[in-house]
C-alpha cells in the first residue's frame, strides 16, 4: 500500500488552515487511490497535535519531538523532514507553501532523492504527479509533471478548503527520534518580532482588508482597522500604501510581499497592478472600493463598489455593526 504524507506545520497550538487544506485535498486522492493516509507533526511537544488531526481521517501521524523545534531553523527542520520521509516512505509529501517550507523544499528533494513540485495552486495524482503552477506574478498558468517518484509538492494557501472526513479515525502514531546536535547549529534564532497592526495573521487569516494608496491618511487608516475589527480579519497593503508609510512592509501582498487565498478580500483603494494581483487573485471572493471606475481591480473583483473610501468604508463599518447587533 502506498502512503501519501502532509506536513502539518502548527501556529498558536493549532495546525494551520493551509496545512489542513492541503491534508483534505490529499485524503481525497488517498481515499480513490487505495492509499494510507499519513500526517507529520514537528514540535517540542507533537503529541499535543493528534487529536487536532483525527477529525481529518488521517490514518497514521509521524511525531518529531525535540526542543530545537520550537521556532522555525531550517537545518534541523530539514533533518527532521528527511527522518520522517525515510520513516513514511511516501509515494507523494505535501507540504503546505509556507515561507519556511520554501526555504527547504529543494533541500529536502535533494536530501531524500525526491522530484519537486514547488508553490502549485492545484496537483493530481495519475501515473505521475501533475500540477498547475503560477508563474510570472501569476499571469501565466504552468502546467509540470513529475516524471519520477517520489514526488514533494508545495501546495498555495487557499486552493483547497479545509474539510474534516466524514468519520474520524484513530491514526497509528510513530515517533520518529530526530538526531540533532544543537551545537552544530550555524544560525540561530534571536527573536521574533510580530507586527503590531492587526490581530489576525495574514496567512491564516479568512478575512483580509488590505489598503491601497487611496488610504491617504492616518483617518484612512483607522477606518481600514476598524472595518478589519468589525470583520475580525486581517490588514494587508499594496506597496504604495506601505511605501507611504502608513502600514509595516510584512503586510505587503503581492508579487514581493505575501500571497494570500482568503475567503474575502476586501480591497480599498489599490488600483490593481498586476504585481499586486499576484498575490490575491487566489482570493474567493473579492470585494473593491475605489472612485475610479475604470480601476483594473474591478475586472478581478467579485463586486465592486465605485466611489470615495472615505465616505463609503463608515457606512460599511455602521451597516456590519447593525446587522452584528440583531443577530
Ligand atoms: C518588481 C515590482 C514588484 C512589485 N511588487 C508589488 C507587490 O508585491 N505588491 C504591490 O502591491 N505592489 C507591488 N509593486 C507595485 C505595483 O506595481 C503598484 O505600483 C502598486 O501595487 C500600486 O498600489 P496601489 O494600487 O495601492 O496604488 P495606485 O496604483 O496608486 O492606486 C491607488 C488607487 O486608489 C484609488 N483611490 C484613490 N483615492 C481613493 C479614494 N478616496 N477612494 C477610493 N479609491 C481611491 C485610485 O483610483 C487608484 O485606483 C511592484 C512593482 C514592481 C515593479
Amino acid at each position: 500500500m502506498s502512503t501519501y504524507l502532509c506536513h502539518i506545520p502548527t501556529q498558536q497550538e493549532r495546525p494551520t488552515r493551509a496545512a489542513l487544506e492541503v491534508l483534505t485535498h490529499v485524503r481525497t486522492l488517498a481515499r480513490r487511490d487505495g492509499a494510507r493516509l499519513a500526517a507529520c507533526v514537528l514540535h517540542p511537544e507533537a503529541d499535543r497535535f493528534v487529536e487536532a488531526l483525527k477529525p481529518y481521517g488521517v490514518d497514521q501521524v509521524y511525531l518529531v519531538k525535540h526542543p530545537v523545534l520550537d521556532r522555525h531553523l531550517n537545518a534541523p527542520v530539514l533533518t527532521a523532514l528527511a527522518a520522517v520521509f525515510r520513516a513514511a516512505q511516501p509515494t507523494l509529501m505535501a507540504l503546505p507553501s509556507t515561507e519556511s517550507v520554501k526555504d527547504v523544499l529543494g533541500a529536502l528533494a535533494a536530501r531524500v532523492g525526491a522530484a519537486a513540485l514547488p508553490d502549485v495552486s492545484a496537483f493530481d495524482i495519475g501515473a505521475s504527479v501533475t500540477a498547475t503552477r503560477p508563474v510570472m506574478a501569476a499571469r501565466v498558468l504552468a502546467d509540470t509533471e513529475a516524471t519520477t517518484q517520489p514526488v514533494l509538492v508545495s501546495v498555495r494557501a487557499g486552493t483547497y478548503t479545509a474539510q474534516p472526513a466524514e468519520s474520524p479515525t484513530e491514526p497509528e502514531v510513530v515517533e520518529v527520534p530526530l538526531d540533532f546536535d544543537t551545537a552544530t547549529l550555524r544560525a540561530t534564532l534571536r527573536e521574533v518580532i510580530t507586527g503590531t497592526t492587526g490581530q489576525v495573521d495574514l496567512s491564516e487569516a479568512d478575512i483580509i482588508v488590505a489598503a491601497g494608496r487611496g488610504v491617504r491618511d492616518e483617518a484612512g487608516k483607522q477606518l481600514v482597522e476598524e472595518l478589519a475589527r468589525e470583520l475580525g480579519a486581517a490588514i494587508g497593503a499594496s506597496r504604495a500604501a506601505i511605501e507611504a508609510g502608513l502600514f509595516p512592509a510584512s503586510l505587503q501582498i503581492g508579487q514581493t510581499g505575501k500571497v494570500v487565498s482568503p475567503t474575502l478580500y476586501i480591497a480599498v483603494g489599490i488600483s490593481g497592478a498586476i504585481q499586486h494581483v499576484a498575490g490575491m487573485a487566489g482570493s474567493k471572493v473579492i470585494v473593491a472600493i475605489n472612485k475610479d471606475p475604470d480601476a483594473p481591480i474591478f475586472n478581478i473583483a467579485t463586486y465592486g463598489i465605485v466611489g470615495d473610501l472615505y465616505q463609503i468604508l463608515p457606512l460599511l463599518i455602521e451597516e456590519i455593526r447593525r446587522i452584528k447587533a440583531e443577530s
